[in-house]
């Protein structure tokens, strides 16, 4: 479900007692693009991909889709309007199966989705036989994520790293235009990392706006297209990836954050 605009989001601030987490930031995120969000630990990030994502009312700013003004909504209506996001802690629990739980995130997009029809009998066909369609669809997104072999396994016993991409099929289930991502390469192995590399790019290729969140500026260097720097809650740079990291004011906020982020920012 491409998006002619794409996300816009300006002037964000929120504020946890005398802590300001995030000071009138904004970014964009349009459609066919890997954008990323980066910026030493503490920076905002997490806090920002909440306000986007409905999780979290700003004291000021706003977040728009295609023109459309979304703030005041909560989280199920920016996954109506097509943001999905993914957690940096995915926790998937219960008893459902991998492919059950996917198969149910499709389900409730169905049920969510506007079913424009002439009739209610003609917008009623059009749900059953999309919610049919929800098994193979889970299929199809399980396969492109990597983990079809995990299908059967309880959602709740899979490894972190495989919760993770179960966390990813799930959003991709609700057919989102907007993709965000909180630290999506945190403890993959070097071949499922470089798998969601390819998989971000394709999507974009096919019209999403995708957003990754990322402390590390390594991951993000080959697959973004644009970056936007934050910095103790203030946007501070936005470019393409070669030009952010040579940017002495990242290359200052990260020196001033010691990590593993710091490391890669500062050896290019
Ligand atoms: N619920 C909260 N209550 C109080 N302070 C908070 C809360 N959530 C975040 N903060 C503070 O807001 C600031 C931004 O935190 P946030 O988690 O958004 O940064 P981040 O860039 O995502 O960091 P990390 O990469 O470490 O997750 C930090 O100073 C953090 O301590």
């Amino acid at each position: 479900m491409p998006s002619p605009e794409g996300l816009l989001v300006s002037g964000v601030t929120v504020r946890f007692g005398g802590v300001t987490a995030v000071d009138g930031a904004g970014l964009t995120a349009p459609p066919a693009t890997v954008t990323g969000l980066i910026g030493p630990d503490g920076a905002g990030k997490t806090t920002l991909c909440d306000v986007i994502a409905g999780l979290r009312r700003p004291c000021a700013g706003t977040v728009r889709l295609d023109g459309e003004d979304l703030t005041g909504g909560g989280a199920r209506d920016r996954v109506r309007h097509g943001i999905a996001r993914t957690s940096q802690r995915p926790g998937p629990s219960g008893a459902l199966t991998v492919h059950e739980s996917v198969r149910a995130a499709a389900g409730r997009h169905v049920k969510a989705r506007r079913h424009a029809g002439a009739s209610w009998a003609e917008r009623w066909r059009r749900r059953r036989d999309a919610l049919r369609d929800t098994g193979r669809q889970a299929d199809e997104i399980l396969a492109r994520v990597g983990i079809a072999d995990y299908a059967e396994r309880r959602a709740s016993s899979v490894p972190p790293d495989v919760a993770r991409l179960v966390a990813l099929a799930q959003a991709l289930a609700a057919e989102p235009a907007v993709l965000l991502l909180d630290e999506p390469w945190t403890g993959l192995p070097v071949r499922r990392a470089r798998a969601l590399e390819v998989l971000l790019r394709d999507l974009a290729a096919e019209g999403l706006a995708v957003l990754v969140a990322e402390s590390e500026l390594e991951p993000v260097m080959g697959v973004c297209d644009v970056l936007h720097v934050l910095d103790a809650g203030r946007m501070i740079a936005t470019g393409p990836p070669v030009e952010v990291r040579a940017d002495r004011r990242v290359r200052d906020a990260y020196r001033a954050s010691p990590g593993p982020g710091a490391d890669a920012a500062l050896s290019a």
